[in-house]
């Protein structure tokens, strides 16, 4: 059996207001999908929902080959850069969540090597910039091979340039290690650039684009497929 999380007719409320509603759509192991939307549409209140930090919600979550999360199974990367432990080298950290149980030094070193963290690899946060430090929560998140990682915006406050090289190392390091993962963002351009399905959100509208583009754009500029591609999604979201 492969994983798979189906979600039926999910809904969430806050102080009477409707985020999500009726939200239907399947995850499969190995698929590399974005949600995309605007500011306020409800990623994020989707994504916590996925990863099993939010259990107030209506409908349906079923989780194939997977305990049920939060657990370990799970990696989750967040938007801020204060989520690594300040008092802890970047080895330390990445390696807090199974510390205890099995330090690897193999996986360490691989991961050390796939990240670009290797000349890091002893400095703390304080000394790391926004970037580094999304690198060691990614490593971080990846360390103990979860099932499945959640990414919820976790580039958006970089710069374009330190952005894109970020995203070079998540697919990188997704097809490495065969990764599944749901990656929030409401840029186009990163959707299109990291995913191989696009899931759309709008309040009560889901649509999924298969995102058959994002190989050729791993191997030429994404400036080439601009013009086409963004305007069709951002027509999408308008008609939506
Ligand atoms: N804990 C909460 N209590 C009340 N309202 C909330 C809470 N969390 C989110 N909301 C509201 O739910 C809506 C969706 O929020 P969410 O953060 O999921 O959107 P988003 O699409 O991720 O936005 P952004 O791209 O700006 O991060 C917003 O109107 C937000 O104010």
């Amino acid at each position: 059996m492969a994983l798979k999380i189906k979600l039926n007719n999910v809904c969430k409320t806050f102080d009477n207001k409707k985020v999500l509603k009726d939200i239907n759509f399947e995850i499969n192991e190995g698929k590399k999908i974005v949600i995309l939307g605007k500011s306020g549409v409800g990623k994020s209140t989707l994504l916590n929902i996925l990863a099993g930090f939010d259990k107030e919600f209506k409908g349906q979550l079923d989780y194939s080959e997977i305990n049920t999360p939060p657990n370990l199974d799970i990696g989750f990367v967040f938007q801020e850069f204060d989520q690594l432990f300040p008092w802890m080298s970047v080895v330390d950290n990445i390696i807090f969540p199974v510390k205890k149980k099995a330090f690897d030094k193999k996986r360490l070193e691989k991961l050390l090597e796939l990240i670009e963290l290797e000349e890091s690899k002893d400095k703390f946060p304080n000394e790391l910039s926004g970037g580094m430090k999304q690198r060691v929560a990614i490593a971080r998140s990846i360390y103990n091979k979860p099932k499945i990682l959640f990414l919820d915006e976790p580039f958006s406050s970089l710069d374009n340039s330190l952005r894109s090289s970020l995203q070079d190392i998540l697919i990188k390091v997704s097809n490495v290690e065969n990764l599944t993962f749901v990656f929030v963002t409401h840029d186009i351009r990163e959707a299109i650039k990291i995913s191989d399905e696009i899931i759309i959100l709008k309040n009560d509208k889901v649509i999924i684009i298969e995102n058959s583009i994002s190989k050729k754009i791993a191997e030429k500029n994404i400036d080439e497929f601009d013009k086409e591609y963004i305007d069709f999604y951002q027509k999408i979201i308008s008609k939506m």
